[in-house]
């Protein structure tokens, strides 16, 4: 596969690792026998288009879609579709079409909608309408008249940013239904996977970062084995490429259709890794802690989505026992919301001086 060069932003060499994440679940009340997997491949590769970034490789199951990008990657499931891209991708400029190939699957009504990412490191060189948040929501705005905004850590220093609308449950379907389907004991239409976990990290052990590279290792296979990306979560079927020079990016799919991903941006002077999956846990601090040991990181941000209100607040308070002032982490901020159907746990923490 012939992946695109590179683009260069200016004389210096620069990649922004940090990555816009775009989620949205269709309702699929009108159209049970709707599929988001039926949208061709070609039909993807013109959308990806407006996004400015290609597909280099593909995994499925009978579960989900999981396509490999040359910026970051895009998942496909029956009602729910993924995008997460990096660089200077434009994935807002794609909702227009996204939106017109799922109403001819027959899905013409959103449930819910996310938007998020991390401050980036050069704004200056992302292009419209993600020259800044405010941009970014006056776009999606105007797609979706009823979304909010918000800013989680500090403006004035690291933080995430989000956007987000659920369709409220009403009488006009949501709460109605689940009442007729409790009445008739039918499961729980929302089968599908409904957390999710990012681990996004920055200023990295440069000795695992030197893994990431065509000096190294030849392909993905084996820098995924060498690194022990392949033992974060063992049952994910994994995708995974190497960039030349350097780079590596991975999607992960197991038998329950839930995802893994990971993508690495190695280089010293911006150096950034990104965790993400949907995959069920009852708690996610082990999965954090190997997350961190493996990659090694000066500091990062966790962020939980969960509509089971358990799962963010005790991870929550483990988290402040595992990264509590006798380590040498020190917890920058933390923050947890409560929206209409999910939870959110925000935190963030950075090396101490003495480590
Ligand atoms: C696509 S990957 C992973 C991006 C991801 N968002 C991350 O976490 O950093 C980006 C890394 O691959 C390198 N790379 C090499 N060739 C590339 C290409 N054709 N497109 C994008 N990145 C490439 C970049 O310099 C960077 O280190």
């Amino acid at each position: 596969m012939q992946v695109p060069a590179v683009p260069e932003e200016s004389s210096e060499h620069f990649f922004e690792g940090v990555e816009k994440l775009l989620e949205v679940w269709f309702d699929e009340s009108a159209m049970p026998t709707g599929d988001l997997r039926n949208i061709t491949r070609n039909q993807w590769e013109d959308l990806l288009r407006h996004v400015k970034c290609e597909i280099i490789s593909f995994a499925q199951n009978e579960h989900i879609d999981a396509f490999l990008l040359s910026e970051s990657s895009m998942f496909v499931s029956r009602r729910r579709w993924i995008l997460k891209t990096c660089g200077t991708t434009t994935p807002l400029k794609c909702l227009e079409q996204l939106l017109q190939l799922a109403e001819v699957e027959g899905y013409s009504v959103i449930t819910d909608i996310f938007y998020s990412r991390k401050n980036f490191t050069r704004p200056e060189v992302q292009n419209s309408p993600h020259k800044g948040f405010y941009e970014e929501v006056t776009y999606l705005d105007s797609i979706f008249p009823e979304g909010r905004s918000y800013c989680l850590g500090s403006i004035n220093q690291e933080c995430w940013y989000l956007y987000t609308f659920s369709r409220p449950v009403d009488g006009t379907g949501g709460e109605l239904q689940l009442k007729q389907q409790q009445l008739m004991q039918l499961p729980d239409p929302v089968a599908d996977p409904d957390q999710t976990i990012e681990i996004l990290m920055q200023q990295l052990d440069n000795d695992v970062m030197a893994l990431f590279s065509k000096d190294k290792f030849a392909t993905g296979q084996e820098v995924t084995q060498s690194s022990g990306i392949d033992l974060l979560l063992p049952q994910m079927h994994i995708d995974d490429f190497l960039f030349d020079p350097c780079g590596y990016s991975m999607n992960g799919i197991n038998a329950n259709g839930e995802y893994m991903t990971i993508h690495i941006t190695p280089e010293e002077k911006f150096s950034y890794v990104s965790f993400e999956s949907n995959v069920a846990l009852d708690n996610y601090t082990r999965l954090i802690s190997q997350v961190i040991k493996t990659f090694k990181p000066g500091k990062f941000i966790v962020t939980i989505f969960a509509n089971k209100s358990s799962l963010a607040y005790e991870t929550m308070k483990e988290l402040e026992i595992e990264y509590s002032t006798l380590s040498n982490w020190q917890r920058t901020d933390m923050q947890c919301c409560n929206f209409p159907s999910y939870n959110l746990l925000f935190a963030q923490y950075s090396r101490g001086k003495s480590s």
